[in-house]
């Protein structure tokens, strides 16, 4: 469990984060969205003990990172892939992080098995993909099988099938019971990867809801397609929807979802031709909520 509380970051006079909340549960994957500069990898670094808060707390299973005590067990996180040194092997990478944290070299190897680096093990990190990079980034960050992972941006820079796996195993690893968090400033991939959404602008909270939830909030209403429209206008009506004329002599309904419309036709006996529930894409709904909260707006915008 991840919890941000009246959390609020200054660096001299700039306000990274300003009085956010937000909470992250186990069991699903939560998406850490903000444009540049939002402030997103400055919450993560708090809530990994990097930076103190001005003020307010950001917690991790209902402490301070200073306060765990098995730190690594309880939390993994990847911040920045390429902070690896380059002559070191992965296997001798991980095996020290383990010892120094006590754990022991088997569980180097299954980690290294499980974001499919088993082959390369020995190899020297200097000769890595960024892909290679970030799976060893994962790799480390799931050492201590912790129950909480953050993961800053993972898919920048990936190609298709490295954004493809990294979707996968947070999908995984939330099904696991885990809490994962990760930032995005893509509503593209978050809509294929998070359960759940907290928004941020200039370091404000925007919006801390489900993807679906999201989804209806931008519902744009049902087009509706009859040959008998000027009927269809009045059952709805009296049904409680309000209708407009839409392009191509259909019909724009508000008020009433698909089910409720169908229903209503039917038991009047007019027949539909098209019932087409229409929403914003996500996309769409992502930029009318930062609207205005972007670092460096287009002209004129
Ligand atoms: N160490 C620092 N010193 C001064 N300003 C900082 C520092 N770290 C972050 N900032 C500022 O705080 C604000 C938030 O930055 P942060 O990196 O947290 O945003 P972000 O949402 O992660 O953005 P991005 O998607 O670009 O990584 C920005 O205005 C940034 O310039």
């Amino acid at each position: 469990m991840i919890e941000v509380r009246e959390l609020t970051k200054r660096y001299g006079g700039t306000v990274a984060v300003d009085r956010l909340s937000f909470r992250v549960r186990p069991g699903a994957v939560t998406g850490f969205l903000g444009p540049n500069g939002a402030g997103k990898s400055t919450t993560m670094r708090v809530l990994l003990g990097l930076d103190a808060p001005s003020s307010g707390a950001a917690l991790v299973n209902g402490g301070p990172y200073a306060a765990l005590r098995r730190p690594m067990h309880e939390v993994g996180a990847l911040l920045d892939a390429g902070a690896v040194h380059g002559g070191r092997r992965a296997f001798d990478h991980l095996g020290w992080l383990a010892r120094s944290n006590g754990i022991g070299t088997r569980r180097v190897a299954e980690v290294l098995e499980r974001v499919g680096l088993a082959g390369v093990a020995r190899k020297r990190v200097g000769g890595f993909s960024l892909g290679m990079r970030q799976r060893l980034g994962i790799a480390a960050a799931l050492l201590g099988d912790p129950g909480v992972l953050m993961f800053d941006e993972p898919v920048n820079g990936l190609d298709p099938d490295g954004v493809r796996w990294i979707r996968e195993l947070m999908r995984a690893l939330a099904a696991e019971g885990r809490t994962v968090l990760v930032s995005s400033h893509l509503m593209s991939e978050m809509e294929l990867t998070a359960d759940r959404l907290v928004v941020i602008g200039r370091g404000r909270l925007i919006a801390d809801t489900s993807v679906r939830e999201l989804a209806d909030r931008f519902a744009r209403g049902v087009l509706v397609r009859s040959p008998r429209p000027e009927e269809l206008v009045g059952v709805l009506s009296a049904a409680g929807g309000t209708v407009e004329a839409a392009a191509g002599g259909a019909l724009s309904v508000a008020g009433l979802d698909a089910t409720q419309i169908g229903d209503r036709a039917a038991a009047h006996g007019i027949p539909l031709y098209e019932v087409t529930p229409r929403s914003a894409s996500l996309e769409e709904a992502y930029m009318e909520l930062t609207a205005g909260s972007t670092e460096f707006g287009a002209v004129g915008s």
